[in-house]
């Protein structure tokens, strides 16, 4: 009986990939890959803009008509978006293969060119090209929820979606051999000293986006050990720097356009110079195509470039405490339980 179960889905299964972020930048490039590299995959465009998420499906199935692409209204930084968003994925899919949690915002007030000047002729060059640390002034606001936008937006919103979504995910679902990778758009601009267990929302400090990407990290590991047993595994990935809005929310686009030649020049010394959201969804589309069971739970995955615009996946090695990991998240454990009893009564 099991056997036949196994054929079953084997036969019937088209996969399923769900993205947050869908409609622009990474995660539109993401959409039209997979797209490109599997035109049977089933998409779910998680987008909190519906007109921009219907923008984006209209302009995938231009390329491929035939295509199964679905639009889901989802803003990760309200948790009973979150809730309806499940719920309404759940009613849809009853197996979601990938689950990329790209959505991610940073508000930039300005660029200190003072340090700009000052790391360009320092042995910090190489860093501050990579992380641009110390580089950005950063704000951050308070959400309807009153948790802290960035955290909420980048990692919380997305904690809850992996929570609610569950019972769709890995053998979980049901699916006796079902297995799910949950795919995270890291930063290089992730960074331990930015981190404080204590203060993880980023109440306190200057550097929000920095803070968040790292508890980025530190979840993927941890739900590694909760979650592989499960067959449900978790990847952080690094795309470099790419223009999109995010970038463009940095500096004009004119800047950046003009400071092209600059950036591939670079790529000599800085791989992370990926600069097109092809280059940068490398390491995003790569991962969907490998067996997560036969990779590392602690590795960081790179979309790098070559001087040459060759994109290529690199691996880092992210050494995160297990123990450290596990009590990160028994706290937001505990801040989804409470919003739960707020909303969910
Ligand atoms: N660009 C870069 O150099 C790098 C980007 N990244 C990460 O890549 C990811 C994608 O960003 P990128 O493509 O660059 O930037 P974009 O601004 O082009 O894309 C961000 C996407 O996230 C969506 N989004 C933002 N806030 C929310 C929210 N509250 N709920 C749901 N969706 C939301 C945006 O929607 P909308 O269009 O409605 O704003 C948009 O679709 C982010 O996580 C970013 O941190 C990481 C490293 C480098
Ligand atoms: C002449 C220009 C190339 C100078 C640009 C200086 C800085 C604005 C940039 C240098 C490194 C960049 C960087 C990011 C933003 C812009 C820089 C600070 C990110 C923080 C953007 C978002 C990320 O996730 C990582 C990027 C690291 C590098």
């Amino acid at each position: 009986m099991v056997m036949d179960v196994k054929k079953n889905f084997h036969q019937t299964h088209s996969k399923v990939a769900v993205i947050t972020g869908a409609n622009a930048g990474i995660g539109f490039t993401l959409a039209e890959r997979l797209l490109k590299a599997n035109h049977k995959i089933r998409l779910c465009l998680a987008c909190r803009n519906y007109d921009k998420g219907q923008a984006a499906a209209k302009a995938l199935k231009e390329s491929s008509p035939d295509v199964d692409i679905w639009v889901v209204l989802l803003d990760t930084s309200s948790v009973e978006s979150v809730y309806a968003a499940s719920k309404a994925i759940k009613e849809r899919y009853d197996h979601i293969d990938y689950l990329y949690l790209n959505a991610g915002m940073m508000k930039v007030t300005g660029v200190d060119w003072h340090y700009f000047w000052k790391g360009l002729f320092s042995s910090r060059v190489f860093f501050m090209f990579t992380t641009g640390e110390g580089l950005l002034k950063q704000e951050d606001n308070v959400t309807n929820d009153g948790l802290q936008n960035v955290f909420q937006t980048n990692v919380f919103g997305h904690y809850v979606l992996i929570k609610e979504l569950e019972d769709v995910l890995g053998n979980l679902s049901g699916k006796p051999d079902g297995t799910s990778q949950l795919i995270w758009t890291s930063s290089s601009a992730s960074l331990e000293h930015k981190f404080d267990i204590e203060d993880f929302q980023h109440k306190k400090g200057n550097d929000p986006y920095s803070s968040s990407k790292f508890a980025m990290d530190v979840i993927s590991v941890g739900l590694n050990s909760r979650m592989n047993k499960f067959n449900i595994f978790s990847h952080a990935v690094c795309p470099g720097l790419v223009m999109t809005n995010l970038t463009y929310g940095i500096l004009p686009q004119w800047f950046w356009t003009l400071s092209l030649p600059l950036l591939w020049l670079l790529r000599f010394f800085v791989p992370s110079m990926t600069s097109t959201t092809d280059n940068g969804s490398e390491a995003l589309l790569w991962l969907s195509q490998q067996n997560p069971s036969a990779l590392d739970p602690q590795s960081k995955f790179l979309s790098e470039v070559s001087v040459l615009n060759k994109p290529f996946v690199a691996t880092k090695q992210m050494n995160i405490d297990p123990d450290k990991a596990e009590r990160l998240m028994q706290e937001l454990d505990r801040l989804d339980l409470s919003l739960r009893a707020r909303y969910k009564k």
